[in-house]
């Protein structure tokens, strides 16, 4: 060790996340790892020391420290992570919000052509451009709310050439933005337009040009599908999911968001990564997460946000043993929200997790659900210094405080990016 690059010292508290590298479930979900006093030792983009501050400093002793980071006595947790979301898109749907408050249900608004057709409209009609300074703008607000990784879902493109454009964004914004994006192809989110009434055809494109062409370009280390009742079947689901595995993708699959179908199921049948959404997701469908080790991924910002009277069963699920990761599920239509401290808040309220299960699913869990467990998720020698500090001096307080953004400053690879509540 040459010298520390950036030591992180007088931390109230302190919450590593260290523990089992595997994802975590039942009671492992809410062991956090907490220390009083503590500091983090940072050499270029890696963690080199972490826990009390005395005996960091001593671990250190008779090195240089460029820079110091005064915590001021404040929370500190490993960078967020956000597992789901619809990043990059043209467009916004708030003229569907008086269709919503009349009770006009998602998937009827979807079925007259509206909801995700309509921001497939204004993203074929965007520029490249156009969708990377909207989705940076996005991206900026989830750093400035914490999140130091992000993945990011093409499906508004529908065309093989407007689904390249969006992982193109993606992959730009990844490149250029100090926070990191995975890109997961996502063709098969909705059956466009010119496909009406012929969604065989379109699962075709999707299977003999898409899939092929997004794996040749290298866009996407994940596929993920809209399993839904008048969206894609379970068999619809299936082989594009198995083409997508037999490619070499990692899979996931939006399950059980509205009717539960078989998604959960399927997922378990497949042994996907990841199932989303799984708020109709019954016990059966639960016993198959388990059984495959499938990370369960709740939005219950999106159940908040589309008034439905359910929320995802997390609660079953940590009891069974079945991980549970959170993200926002950010996208113009069902959750137009880049807060994941607001998604903190719904999954205490409506989800009934705890302040350390939440957090547990934000950091190792969400890690998990991305694939890059093994650099980020927790604050460990050797890992990514990813790490976020808080106007707050414990974990409740950031769901029990809400409406606010408590973060402090960010750290990203090392690197101070957020600091005092503004980007640097
Ligand atoms: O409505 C949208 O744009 C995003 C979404 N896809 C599946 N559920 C919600
Ligand atoms: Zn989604």
């Amino acid at each position: 060790m040459k010298q520390i690059d950036l030591l992180i010292y007088n931390i109230g508290c302190l919450v590593t996340m260290q523990g089992s590298p595997k994802p975590r479930a039942g009671t492992e979900q809410s062991k956090v790892h907490m220390i009083h006093h503590g500091a983090i030792a940072i050499q270029g983009e890696q963690i080199v020391a972490v826990g009390i501050e005395e005996e960091v400093r001593k671990s250190i002793q008779g090195l240089t420290v460029v820079k110091e980071l005064d915590a001021q006595g404040c929370l500190v947790t490993p960078g967020l992570i956000d597992p789901h979301t619809h990043l990059v898109h043209g467009g916004s749907r708030e003229h569907e919000l008086d269709l919503k408050l009349k009770g006009v249900p998602y998937l009827e608004i979807l079925a007259q052509g509206g909801g995700i057709l309509n921001t497939v409209q204004a993203t074929r009609k965007a520029t490249e451009e156009e969708l990377c300074l909207q989705a940076k703008r996005s991206l900026d607000l989830m750093l400035l709310f914490g999140a130091t990784t992000v993945e990011a879902k093409s499906g508004y493109g529908l065309t093989l050439e407007d689904e390249v454009k969006q992982l193109r964004v993606a992959k730009q914004l990844h490149e250029s933005h100090p926070v990191d994006i995975v890109s997961t192809f996502m063709g098969a989110h909705a059956v466009p337009v010119e496909y009406k009434g012929r969604s065989e055809e379109y699962v075709n494109l999707v299977l003999e040009e898409m899939l092929p062409e997004v794996k040749r370009l290298g866009l996407a280390e994940f596929c993920d599908i809209f399993c839904e009742h008048g969206v894609f079947s379970v068999e619809e689901s299936r082989k594009i999911l198995l083409k997508a595995k037999e490619l070499g993708f990692k899979i996931k699959i939006h399950a059980d968001e509205i009717e539960s179908i078989g998604g959960a199921e399927l997922a378990g049948e497949l042994g996907c990564i990841s199932a989303e959404h799984l708020l109709a997701t019954d016990t059966e469908g639960i016993e198959a997460l388990k059984k495959a080790g499938t990370i369960a991924v709740c939005l219950p910002a999106t159940s908040f946000n589309l008034r439905l009277q359910k929320h995802a069963p997390a609660r079953d699920m940590i009891e069974s043993g079945v991980p549970v990761a959170l993200s926002t599920d950010y996208n113009p239509g069902s959750s137009p929200t880049e807060s994941l401290q607001l998604v903190m808040t719904l999954a205490c309220l409506n989800l009934r997790m705890t302040p350390e299960e939440v957090l547990t699913a934000m950091t190792i869990n969400a890690a998990h659900a991305v694939g890059k467990a093994d650099t980020i998720g927790s604050l460990e020698v050797g890992k990514q210094a990813d790490i976020v500090l808080y106007n707050a001096t414990n974990l409740a307080y950031l769901p029990y405080h809400f409406g606010i953004n408590h973060v402090h400053s960010v750290v990203k690879k090392g690197n101070i990016v957020v600091s005092e509540g503004k980007l640097i």
